[in-house]
């Protein structure tokens, strides 16, 4: 058998391809035209199913075979029949359970479920066929419903419990953070998250209360229900007739509009609850996490912002200290800085105050000022005080004060700067001038052209920078300016003469500087020259040679004959090498001045040393009160430079003034600043003169270790013999030291000169005088920079003044009031009275009661009385200055040409501390 087309089996049988074809479908054949091709399986199968057909058709079928046939096809027409009309009553009854239960539904439940309940109740009253299995069935429906009622508003419920209490828990976050960011702005994280949180918890919270609001609704409801019975359906028809009026109670839930059943409101509120929950939860993580981060990155921050706080304190700690301000009025954020000289209306708005309101305190105080007015410092501080507020008037000089801070990769080796100092006549300015000549022969050709205050010695590839003052005198004035600019003093000391007292002075200032010392001895060509004798000499002042185990170095020289100047320069270096000399020389210069004048030609010069930068023609500098642009720079050559470097001295043209040797110079960026801070000095110069800052003082002594400002008690010991030196030395030795360190910066025998005043103010020293007087001016000297003189006649007076100044104690001062001075130029002996002295008053006004000293050379040779006070031949009772007077002296006959005749009185003054 092969396979074969549709049409062909049809016309096999006799058939149309239609009849074959809807014969095949019968058959479960695929065939979708008349072309289609049967297979052969398909064919034999067709050929077997239609034989008994094809038979009848044909008449071969036996009668029994043909009866039954029509009797099996019969029976299977009703089966088939019977099965439909059962389908169709199955249907018909599922359909009719559902209605009903619907129409159930809609007497509980909302419009929507109402109107569809209502159209179907239409349905089921046209059917209302209802069998006993559709009963059943809807019965189990109610109770699986029911069932899952409950569930769902058990979840409802549980979830309302949870709901309200993270809501508790967040409120109370919420509030903690509202309370806290008004502490901490920068919490700015949480914040931003509250807007979300706060949208998401309104819609949570009403759905929630829809949920509440739903129950009690279906709750009373069935309460209602008996009472309300048939007219339900009439109400619900009613309310959707009037439409949306009577639909208030449904409508406020308008989530759930759409909802069916009350069964679906819940299980939807549940999911959208849920759902809610979770984006709530979600938020809250996200929130958490950010917050989480940004507090992470925030504490990264506020730790290294802390470091960093801590740091800057810590400088500005340290610069307050080293700018003698009190750091906890730099540090204390409470405190303002009001510029000096700052007008009522910067006042105001650097205290952030209204400015009629200071002129307002200003006017109770009687200062009528207006707004464009500067405000004393006085007043500044009064008005602030007034307001209770702090401040701090910050002058030019502080706002301008730099500390300068150079890393160490910064500072460069630099020459060092050389001071010779020594006894007079030892040699200083030969062995300058040797040194300079021996540089210079060294050097390239040319030579000293000009003197500028400081020249530079090169030897090899090295130089050396010498202060070209020599002598304590100068270096110490420079150092009680401030301007600490030597690194190595060079004592010389002539081998001939050996230690004389001004060789001890310039040890005592170059300790009191804290310099170190080469010693020059000179004049070792000379005869009678021995220069250890000189070492020895020197041992008992502490500067020890180094072979003998001590810290200076010493080196024979002879200014004179140049011998040995060269080892001297090496010693110098090898000095410097000891103390590594760095400076920064990549920044804008600053130093001191050395010299300066006015030139007619040139106009303002002055000679600075730069001590660290660079400075260069064209900057804009402050020396002192004066200020200007560097018009030229002119080195100790007397050639113009590009530039000098840490350790040059050169000369500055371009000042609109002369300043001071001492005087602080430093470049300025901006020229403004320089000339404001040029006035301040100058204004604060002329301020000096009327009030000099004090040094230190005995009756402060106390006050200064209470405040822990004093722990070292300066001395400057000048006495008649050197027994009194040695025995105060000694007393003070065995004085307690603990609290109060004791340092005698210098003691000598004589009278207390200028430089010994000069001296304590540079080292913050109280000079004390044992039978000796201030000579020359250096009293006026004293009084004009507020240092402390003590005179004292007997050793333990001093010792227990001191110790009573270190506790406080000290007893009602003896004040002794100089009255008049008077010169001895004549001296008569006359019988029987003694020897009287033609006297001329040279000070003040000499009484004949006064007690008067007799001072030969600055010491005290007698204290006593007058005899008698004659003007001519007349006994007066007072001789003022310029008048010629005879005095006798009570008890003392020894009298001299050139004495001294101090009139004085005794007063008790009570101490104020
Ligand atoms: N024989 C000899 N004489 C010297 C030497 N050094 C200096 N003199 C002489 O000592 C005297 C004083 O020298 P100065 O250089 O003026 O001494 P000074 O220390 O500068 O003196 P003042 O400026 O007065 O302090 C001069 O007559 C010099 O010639 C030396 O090495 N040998």
């Amino acid at each position: 058998m092969a396979s074969m087309r549709v049409h062909e089996l049809a016309k096999e049988f006799n058939m149309s391809s239609k009849d074959m074809l809807d014969k095949l479908h019968e058959m479960k054949i695929t065939a979708k035209s008349h072309a289609s091709m049967l297979a052969e399986s398909d064919v034999e199968k067709v050929r077997q199913n239609l034989s008994p057909e094809i038979k009848e058709r044909a008449g071969e079928l036996p009668a029994e075979e043909a009866k039954q046939l029509a009797e099996e096809r019969a029976e299977a027409k009703r089966q088939q029949a019977e099965a439909e009309r059962a389908r169709r009553e199955a249907v018909e009854q599922e359909r009719a359970a559902r209605e009903a239960e619907r129409a159930k539904r809609a007497e509980e439940g909302g419009p929507a479920a109402k109107h569809a309940a209502k159209a179907q109740a239409k349905k089921v009253t046209n059917n209302p066929f209802e069998s006993l299995a559709s009963q059943i069935e809807s019965e189990k429906e109610r109770v699986a419903r029911e069932a899952a009622e409950r569930k769902a508003r058990a979840r409802a419920a549980a979830m309302a419990k949870e709901v309200a209490k993270k809501q508790a828990v967040e409120e109370a976050l919420r509030n903690r953070n509202s309370k806290g960011s008004a502490h901490k702005p920068a919490a700015a994280a949480p914040k931003r998250q509250a807007p979300v949180l706060g949208a998401r918890k309104s819609s949570f919270d009403s759905l929630l209360s829809q949920i509440e609001s739903e129950k009690q609704r279906i709750e009373k409801q069935k309460a209602e229900q008996p009472a309300r019975g048939a007219d339900a359906n009439k109400q619900q028809r009613g309310a959707r007739k009037h439409g949306k009026k009577g639909m208030h109670v449904e409508q406020h839930v308008p989530e759930l509009e759409q909802q069916a059943s009350g069964e679906d409101r819940y299980a939807q509120m549940a999911v959208k609850a849920e759902e809610l929950q979770r984006d709530k939860v979600l938020a809250e993580a996200r929130a958490a996490v950010a917050a989480a981060n940004s507090h992470e990155g925030e504490g990264r921050r506020k730790k290294r912002k802390q470091k960093r706080e801590a740091e800057a304190r810590e400088r500005m700690e340290m610069e307050a200290i080293e700018r003698g301000l009190d750091p906890s009025l730099v540090l204390d954020d409470s405190v303002v800085e009001i510029p000096q000289g700052s007008t009522v209306a910067k006042f105001a708005e650097l205290l952030g105050v209204q400015p009629n309101d200071v002129i307002k305190r200003l006017f109770m105080l009687g200062q009528v000022l207006t707004l464009t007015q500067s405000m004393s410092d006085e007043l500044v501080e009064l008005i602030a005080d007034d307001m209770g507020r702090k401040v701090r008037v910050v002058s030019p000089e502080e706002e301008f004060a730099i500390v300068y801070h150079d890393s160490d990769e910064d500072l460069k080796p630099r020459p060092p700067v050389v001071t010779v100092m020594g006894h007079v006549d030892h040699g200083k300015t030969s062995l300058l001038d040797a040194i300079r000549h021996t540089g210079v022969a060294e050097g390239e050709a040319g030579g000293i052209t000009q003197h500028i205050g400081a020249s530079v010695v090169r030897i090899g590839d090295r130089q050396i920078t010498f202060i070209d003052t020599p002598g304590h005198e100068a270096f110490t004035a420079m150092r009680a300016r401030g301007a600490q600019v030597t690194d190595v003093i060079v004592l010389v000391v002539a081998s001939d003469d050996g230690v004389m007292p001004q060789t001890i002075e310039a040890i005592n200032h170059a300790k009191a500087a804290n310099v170190p010392i080469v010693v020059a001895v000179n004049k070792i060509d000379k005869p009678g020259a021995n220069p250890d004798r000189v070492r020895q000499e020197l041992v008992e002042y502490g500067v020890i040679p180094e072979d003998w185990g001590g810290q200076n170095m010493f080196v024979n020289v002879s200014a004179k004959k140049k011998l040995h100047i060269d080892d001297l320069l090496e010693t110098i270096l090898l000095q410097a090498d000891v103390l590594e000399l760095r400076a920064n020389p990549d920044a804008l210069a600053s130093g001191f001045v050395i010299e300066a004048n006015l030139d007619k030609g040139r106009g303002p010069v002055a000679t600075v040393l730069v001590q660290r930068g660079t400075l260069h023609p064209g900057d804009t500098v402050v020396a002192g009160t004066s200020y200007g642009r560097v018009r030229a720079l002119v080195d100790p050559r007397g050639q113009h430079v590009e530039g000098a470097a840490p350790s040059y001295p050169v000369e500055i043209l371009g000042l609109n003034s002369v300043p001071v040797a001492g005087d602080e110079f430093r470049v300025f960026e901006d020229e403004r600043d320089a000339r404001k801070l040029a006035e301040e000095r100058a204004l604060r110069a002329r301020l000096a003169e009327q009030e000099t800052k004090s040094h230190m003082n005995l009756d402060d002594l106390f006050n200064r270790i209470e405040e822990g400002k004093q722990t070292d008690l300066n001395l400057i010991v000048k006495a008649d013999v050197q027994g009194s030196i040695e025995a105060l030395r000694d007393a003070f030795n065995k004085m307690d030291q603990s609290e109060v360190k004791i340092n005698i910066v210098h003691s000598a025998v004589g009278g207390i000169t200028e430089t010994d005043v000069t001296l304590a103010a540079a080292s913050d020293a109280i000079i004390i005088g044992f039978n000796v007087r201030p000579t020359g001016k250096s009293k006026q000297q004293a009084e004009k920079e507020k240092v402390d003189i003590r005179l004292y006649r007997v050793i333990y007076q001093a010792i227990e003044d001191i110790n009573a100044a270190r506790v406080g104690l000290l007893k009602p001062e003896i004040v002794e009031e100089d009255t008049g001075t008077a010169e001895v130029r004549e001296t008569f002996k006359v019988p029987k009275v003694g020897t009287i002295a033609g006297c001329y008053i040279t000070d003040g006004e000499l009484h004949r009661d006064d007690k008067i000293r007799l001072v030969r050379e600055g010491t005290v040779i007698f204290e006593g009385e007058l005899a008698s006070l004659k003007r001519f031949k007349d006994d007066v009772k007072a001789v003022k200055q310029g008048y010629e007077c005879g005095i006798g002296i009570a008890g003392y006959q020894d009298l001299k040409v050139g004495d001294t005749i101090e009139g004085y009185t005794i007063k008790e003054v009570e101490r104020t501390e």
